[in-house]
């Protein structure tokens, strides 16, 4: 049975969109994230109703037990080998479909998987639709060895690309480090705005201590954008946003 009552609605638009892609025999990879999450529900509900024989790998330990608690089964990806699709959530969506994610700290497995997908469908709220990337502060996991060394290298690379001077924040859960699927921890760039991320992608991809940044450029090729009144706007890449939706329609 398909979700309703106290999911937010604007996630749900979105999820059932993008599960409305989901053809049988479809191989894909789940994302992590509360909009990811509402996502596997409705595909776990589709799955039941229909009977979709499908292969799904997840990209975080917390969505494949949800997927396993939905009657989904899991398995990795190199058990799958390619995956047709992924579908997954993002913090920030610009007008390129260039993406912020890592809020969930799971950026490094999504990674792996976005990129070995046919497609990656990303869900989201008109929210996470920004003009230019970095308000949400950019998400990096690096190696717990070195794990100042890195941090300081990263303030270097900041430094040379005019964007110094930020917070370099250790994230906590509390008072505990934020640890990742991986054993790794998780550095958040605050930024405030971004203005050539791939200048910055590459700058934090050349530092040995970071394992993977949360920019996902050139990586997604739907965003379907929920709104609160059940309706979806699907934006594909090149495609031009809506001003409405850059002005987050009040929400
Ligand atoms: O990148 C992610 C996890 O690492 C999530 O997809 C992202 O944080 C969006 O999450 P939510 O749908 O809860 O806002």
């Amino acid at each position: 049975m398909s979700q309703s009552s106290g999911v937010d609605p604007a996630k749900l638009a979105a999820a059932q969109a993008a599960v409305a892609l989901v053809e049988d025999g479809m191989k894909l990879g789940l994302g992590t994230g509360s909009t990811a999450a509402v996502m596997v529900r409705e595909l776990a509900a589709r799955v039941a109703a229909e009977g979709l024989k499908l292969r799904c790998a997840a990209t975080s330990q917390a969505t494949a037990d949800l997927a396993t608690s939905l009657g989904l089964r899991i398995e990795s990806l190199d058990e799958i080998g390619w995956l047709d699709m992924t579908i997954d959530g993002a913090d920030e969506v610009d007008p390129d479909l260039h993406l912020i994610k890592g809020g969930g700290a799971a950026h490094l497995r999504e990674k792996v998987v976005a990129a070995a997908s046919d497609r990656m469908v990303v869900v989201a709220d008109p929210g996470k639709v920004v003009e230019i990337l970095g308000a949400f502060p950019l998400p990096v996991e690096v190696l717990a060895f070195g794990f100042e060394t890195t941090r300081k290298l990263i303030r270097r690379a900041l430094d040379e690309l005019e964007l110094g001077g930020h917070d370099v924040m250790q994230r906590l859960r509390g008072s505990d480090p934020v640890i990742t699927d991986e054993g790794n921890l998780i550095l958040d760039l605050h930024l405030g705005c971004i203005p050539d991320a791939p200048a910055l992608a590459r700058a934090l991809a050349a530092i040995p201590g970071v394992v993977e940044h949360g920019l996902f450029l050139g990586m997604c090729d739907l965003a379907i954008i929920g709104r609160k009144d059940g309706s979806v706007i699907q934006l594909a890449r090149d495609a031009d946003i809506d001003a409405d939706l850059l002005a987050n329609e009040g929400e």
